[in-house]
This record gives structure tokens, C-alpha cells and sequence, in this order.
């Protein structure tokens, strides 16, 4: 078995677990990986534990790609096959800076071999040894001397240790400034330092790194931060059209997958805490026994909580783990409208409805702003939007830096019109729904609690129900200086560092009467930051209504 198959991740809610280099760890006098700016905006830390080798493409909210081809998801590390033996198999630690060497500038040809390792590995202490005491000393010349260096003179380095300290200092400083701050000092160049420092140490770029404090508190944002630098467990959701979770927990147990129920609060989860065989390619999984799924990724369909019998639709389906998760608990009755816009990603939700069975699904591919013109009387409308991925972080380390402030106004756009395009689908006197679940893999307020805000403002005809999930934080009814409507606090965000799996948003809308019901508050436009002529025509065709129901001429 590999080492990385010794590598368990407690469960959700416990999250305990820090990356090697973490900045609990204490110094870090790692170099940053080649070709990486120190001192620019987008160094990257080397990560001394690889994520999993995993050869099936993982989506963005943490499924799986699977067109019937690549199938061989492996949590078996590639390294294994050089160390056959558990026995001769080299520490955690070695194996760890083995990895660092591997990605270092000037040691990138080294021919590592098993007969070399432990040359290698006296070779890798001696180096740490000298990086340890060069860390060590430029502490103490930036550092210890001055308590917290500002502006940043340590910038030009190529050691992370002194940024990884400042931002501890910083934090302690910020804990209480009357106290601990310089004089003459203000709060915003700590603030700024501290930005700063965290997109340098962590690698996002600034723009984001600032985003993404300004969500926290000083300390619980370093948790963040930190937690993104951590593998998410992985997870697998039972396909009870199928099977039971005892029997397929039996079966994957029998073939020396170590696992254990994910948690209380889903009876289908399972967690993997190592394999000795490829989870995406066993027998049970090619008979569609289990989905490959992110923790995070169940909950907006519990909190749709579909009911046999319903026509569901899902507007942004592909891969088609939420899809399949519906199917499941429809228990193939009722039909569920697949919908995605990428038809290539619609391929891969085709193949997994097909693995597990579900025959009551339609798949198709429009644009989602298009329903409901393509149909619509819905019992119920799941839209997990197309995101920033900000809370997808640790499997998609590019958007630390790929992305801008503009797609943090063309994302909420698009977000917005397919809510509202969600809430039109569904039939508001339909018996047993009428709700419509709003969700995306971002932490992002902008995508989340404003694009509710904005759908709450253009639509009376819903509001804000419990989304049924016993977990999970509040979302902001304030959030630096904006007020969003006071039932906010019942929709739920989920973090890494608070719950260990993805960043999540979860709102759940129960839709109360088909005419919407416009509000016409000249505001909203100005706190949506958003009009279309998408939009000009819903609010034209809804007062059109109105009139008609008031029987007034159109
Ligand atoms: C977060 S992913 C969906 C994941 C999926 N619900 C699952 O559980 O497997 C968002 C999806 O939205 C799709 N998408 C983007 N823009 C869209 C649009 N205008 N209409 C419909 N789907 C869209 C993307 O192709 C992407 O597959």
C-alpha cells in the first residue's frame, strides 16, 4: 500500500488535518516552485503532499467527468509502482521532499532511485539543515528585531519562512491593535501587509486573496486559506437505484477499500480513506453501484428533497451527480429534465445515467435562460449555477489566479438571469413542490446572498424557505454595509476549514403564486448592479399579465 494511502482525512466537521507546510506548522523554508514570482503576485508554494493521482477528470464542484472511457480514477500513488514493497517503502517525510526536489529549479534532473534514495535523502537533510538556518537567520535580521516589518522589506526574497511569519504577526497584531500594533501604524497597512503576504505565501493573486480575507475574521480567513491547501476526503454517494450502502460498503470492504459512513446527516455517503484498488474502476462502480461525489454536491438535492412522481429539472446538469442523486430518490419515477448548455459536458451526464440505471431522465442541452419557453410547470427546478469555483479551491488550485474582477460581474449576471429563468419554470400550484434550489461551489457573496437579494427583488411570487439541511453556516443578512433580506439567514454556506468539504451556498425558494408578483423597486437595478433586455421582457410580459388579471387592456 502507498504512503499517500495512509493519508485519512477525518471526517466532515472535524477538520483537523493541515498541509505539511501549513502556517501552524511553523517555518517554512520551502522554495516556491519554478518559473513562480516571489515577489510578483502569483507564487505558487510547493505542496509537499501531491494531490491524489487521479486520472478521471474531476468537475468543478468535485464530480467526476466520465464518458465510459476514463475510468481509471486511482487513489494507488503512481510512485508505488517503484516501491513494490510496503516494507522498503521510504517515510512520509522523505517521500516529501523527494517531491520537493522533484519540483525544485536547480535539482529538476536528479535521477531519483531506489538505490540512490538514501544518498538523496542525506542530501535533502543537509540542504533543509542549511535552509533551515538561513531561515533562521533572516528572521532574525527582518523579524525578531523589529517585531513586524512594514512596508515590506522582505519581499525580494525567495523564502517563504519570513512571509509565513509576518503573517502570523500580523495576525496577532490585528487581534488587538491597541495592544500589540506600532504606533503611527493604522489597521488598513496591517490589512494590506497581511493581503498582501497571503497572496505571495499561498499564490493567488491579489485581487482575490483581498476578496477572500475581506469574507473573515483575520484568523478564521488564515484557516481558510490554509484549508485550500488541503485535499478534500474522498466520497462516494450509493446509488440506491442499485444497491443498499451496508452491501456496497461489504463489497468495496472485501476488495481492501477502507471507508466509513460519511456522516449523519446522509444515509448514502460513503468517506474513502484508502484503496488498494482504483475506486473509479471496481466492478461495483462499473455497475454503477456508487457516484464518485464531493460531500458538498449532496446537499442541494437534499435540500430540494424530491418527491416520487415530480417532473424536476435540472438546469446545469453535466457531469450529472446531482442528476443521478434525483433519479435515485424519485426512485425512478416522475422524469427529470438534464439539462446543460455544454454539450460535451452533457456527453459525460449521457454515460452516467446510463452506469446507474436511471430511466426516467431526459437529457438536453440549452442555454438555461432559455426555460421556460422550452418547457416548463415544473415540481421543481434545481439550478447549480455556473461559478467562480472559489470554493472548489484545493481540487482547482487555478483559480487562485484565474480569475479577475470581471468575472466576478459576468458570473452574478449570468447567475442572476438563470434564477430567474429557475423560479418562471416552476408551477407555483404544483401538489407536492413548487421550490426551486439555488447552489454554486463558491463562497463568493456576490454569487451567492446577492444573486438570492436579486431574485427576491424581481420576483415576490417567492420566498425564502428552510433548505432542511441541519448543518452549515448562516449566509449574511449584512455584509460591509449591505443589507440583503432578512430571511438570508436561511440559506447555508459550507466551508473547507469549517465542515472539510467544498466551499458550498445552498438557498432553497418556495414559490408562492405563478403571475410574478413585480416589485418594482427603482433600487434593485442599482443594488443587482444588473439589467438586460432578458429582463426588460420578463418584467414587460409579467405587467402585461397583471394587467390582464386586473382586467385592464394589456
Ligand atoms: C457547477 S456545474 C454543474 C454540476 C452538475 N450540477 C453536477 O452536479 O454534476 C455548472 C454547469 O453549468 C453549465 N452551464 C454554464 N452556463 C450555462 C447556461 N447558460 N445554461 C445551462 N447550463 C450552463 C456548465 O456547462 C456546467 O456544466
Amino acid at each position: 500500500m502507498g504512503r499517500r494511502q495512509r493519508n485519512k482525512q477525518p471526517a466532515p466537521d472535524s477538520l483537523k488535518q493541515k498541509s505539511g507546510h501549513g502556517i501552524n506548522k511553523g517555518t517554512d523554508s520551502r522554495k516556491p516552485r519554478p518559473g513562480k514570482k516571489v515577489n510578483g503576485h502569483a507564487k505558487k508554494i510547493v505542496q509537499p503532499t501531491e494531490p491524489e493521482k487521479i486520472s478521471l477528470f474531476r468537475d468543478s464542484d468535485g464530480e467526476f467527468e466520465q464518458d465510459g472511457l476514463r475510468l481509471n480514477f486511482a487513489l494507488v500513488d503512481e510512485r508505488d509502482e517503484e516501491f513494490p514493497d510496503e516494507e522498503s517503502f521510504p517515510s512520509n517525510d522523505e517521500m516529501d521532499e523527494v517531491s520537493d526536489i522533484m519540483f525544485s529549479d536547480d535539482d529538476g534532473d536528479l535521477d531519483l532511485k531506489y538505490a540512490n534514495m538514501e544518498a538523496m535523502s542525506s542530501r535533502l537533510d543537509a540542504k533543509a539543515q542549511i535552509e533551515a538556518d538561513e531561515a533562521e537567520a533572516e528572521l532574525k535580521t527582518n523579524i525578531a528585531d523589529k517585531i513586524c516589518v512594514l512596508p515590506s522589506e522582505i519581499e525580494e526574497t525567495t523564502n517563504l519562512a519570513p512571509i509565513q511569519m509576518r503573517i502570523q504577526e500580523i495576525s496577532r497584531i490585528l487581534s488587538d491593535i491597541k495592544n500589540f500594533g506600532e504606533q503611527g501604524r493604522s489597521r488598513s497597512e496591517y490589512v494590506l501587509q497581511i493581503i498582501r503576504d497571503i497572496s505571495v505565501y499561498y499564490g493567488y493573486s491579489e485581487f482575490l486573496a483581498e476578496k477572500l480575507f475581506n469574507m473573515f475574521s483575520v484568523q478564521e480567513a488564515i484557516e481558510f486559506f490554509e484549508a485550500n491547501e488541503v485535499a478534500r476526503p474522498v466520497t462516494i454517494r450509493t446509488n440506491t437505484l442499485k444497491t443498499r450502502r451496508r452491501n456496497l460498503a461489504q463489497a468495496l470492504i472485501a476488495r481492501g477499500v477502507n471507508l466509513d459512513p460519511l456522516g449523519k446527516w446522509t444515509k448514502v455517503g460513503l468517506q474513502v480513506f484508502d484503496s488498494q484498488v482504483p475506486i473509479g474502476a471496481t466492478p461495483e462502480y462499473l455497475a454503477g453501484h456508487y457516484m464518485i461525489q464531493a460531500a458538498s454536491s449532496f446537499l442541494p438535492v437534499i435540500a430540494l428533497a424530491p418527491q416520487p412522481n415530480e417532473r424536476i429539472l435540472d438546469m446545469s446538469a453535466a457531469p450529472g451527480g446531482k442528476t443521478t442523486y434525483i433519479a435515485a430518490l424519485l426512485k425512478n419515477t416522475g422524469c427529470v429534465f438534464a439539462n446543460d448548455s455544454n454539450k460535451d459536458r452533457a456527453k459525460g451526464l449521457v454515460a452516467n445515467i446510463h452506469r446507474l440505471g436511471v430511466r426516467n431522465t431526459v437529457v438536453c442541452s440549452y442555454d438555461g435562460r432559455e426555460f421556460p419557453k422550452v418547457i416548463g410547470g415544473f415540481d421543481r427546478v434545481l439550478l447549480d449555477a455556473p461559478c467562480s469555483g472559489t470554493g472548489v479551491i484545493s481540487k482547482d488550485p487555478s483559480v487562485k489566479t484565474n480569475k479577475t474582477e470581471k468575472d466576478f460581474i459576468d458570473l452574478p449576471h449570468i447567475q442572476k438571469q438563470l434564477i430567474l429563468a429557475a423560479i418562471d419554470s416552476v408551477d407555483a400550484s404544483s401538489k407536492t413542490g413548487g421550490y426551486i434550489v439555488y447552489a454554486t461551489c463558491s463562497v463568493t457573496v456576490d454569487e451567492n446572498e446577492a444573486v438570492v437579494e436579486y431574485a427576491l427583488k424581481k420576483r415576490a411570487n417567492v420566498k425564502l424557505v428552510p433548505t432542511g439541511l441541519d448543518f452549515g453556516k448562516e449566509g449574511f443578512v449584512r455584509f460591509r454595509g449591505k443589507t440583503f433580506n432578512s430571511k438570508m439567514n436561511l440559506t447555508r454556506r459550507y466551508y473547507p476549514h469549517v465542515h472539510n468539504m467544498d466551499g458550498f451556498f445552498v438557498a432553497k425558494f418556495k414559490k408562492v403564486e405563478n403571475t410574478p408578483i413585480l416589485v418594482l423597486d427603482m433600487n434593485v437595478e442599482e443594488q443587482g448592479q444588473f439589467d438586460s433586455d432578458e429582463d426588460r421582457k420578463y418584467i414587460l410580459e409579467s405587467l402585461s399579465r397583471l394587467r390582464k388579471r386586473k382586467g385592464a387592456r394589456a
